[in-house]
C-alpha cells in the first residue's frame, strides 16, 4: 500500500516563549479589528480576554514546546460558535500574515503550518465545508 504523507514543517532553531506571546498578542489584537471575525470573538469571550490570550499563549507553547500547558478542548470551544469556511479562511489569512510579520521564515512556516492542520481538524470534527469527514451511513445500506 503506497502511503500518503505531508511531511511537518519543523523550525530550524527552538521557538522562544517570547516570540509565541508577540505572536498570540499581535494575532489577537488584529482579529479584534477584523470586522467579520471581531464580533465573534466579542461575543464569545466578553471580558475574559486577558484569559483568552492566556490560553492561546498556553496552546501554541503545547504545540510548539511541547510544554503541555494546555489541556483544553478546542472543537466544544468553537461548537456553538457557528463558524463555516469563509471563517476559517479568514482567521487563516490573518494568522498567516501575522506570523509572517512577527516571526523569522521558519519560525513563521512553521505555525502556518501547524495552523492548516489544526483548522482542518477543527473543520472535519465540526462538520464544516468539503473537509468535514464522510463518516459511513449506520443501519442497513
Ligand atoms: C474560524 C476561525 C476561528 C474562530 C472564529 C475562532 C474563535 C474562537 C473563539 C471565539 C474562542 C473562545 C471561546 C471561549 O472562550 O468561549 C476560541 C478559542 C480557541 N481557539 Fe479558536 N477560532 C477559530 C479558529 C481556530 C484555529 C484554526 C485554532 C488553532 C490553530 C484555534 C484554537 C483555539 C483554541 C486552542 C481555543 C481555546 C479553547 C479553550 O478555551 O480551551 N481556533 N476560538
Amino acid at each position: 500500500m503506497t502511503s500518503r504523507r505531508i511531511p511537518l514543517i519543523e523550525p530550524k532553531a527552538p521557538i522562544a516563549e517570547a516570540q509565541i506571546d508577540t505572536l498570540v498578542r499581535t494575532f489577537y489584537g488584529r482579529v479584534l479589528e477584523d470586522e467579520e471575525l471581531g464580533p465573534i470573538f466579542r461575543d464569545a469571550v466578553g471580558s475574559r480576554w486577558d484569559e483568552h490570550l492566556a490560553t492561546m499563549v498556553a496552546f501554541w507553547s503545547s504545540v510548539a514546546l511541547g510544554t503541555g500547558r494546555y489541556s483544553g478542548k478546542p472543537h466544544l470551544a468553537h461548537r456553538d460558535l457557528g463558524l463555516d469556511m469563509d471563517h476559517f479562511g479568514r482567521w487563516l489569512n490573518l494568522f498567516e500574515k501575522t506570523a509572517r510579520d512577527t516571526c523569522p521564515p521558519d519560525a513563521a512556516a512553521f505555525f502556518i503550518d501547524r495552523a492548516h492542520r489544526i483548522a482542518e481538524s477543527l473543520q472535519i470534527g465540526l462538520d464544516i465545508g468539503p473537509k468535514a469527514l464522510r463518516l459511513p451511513k449506520t443501519g442497513s445500506a
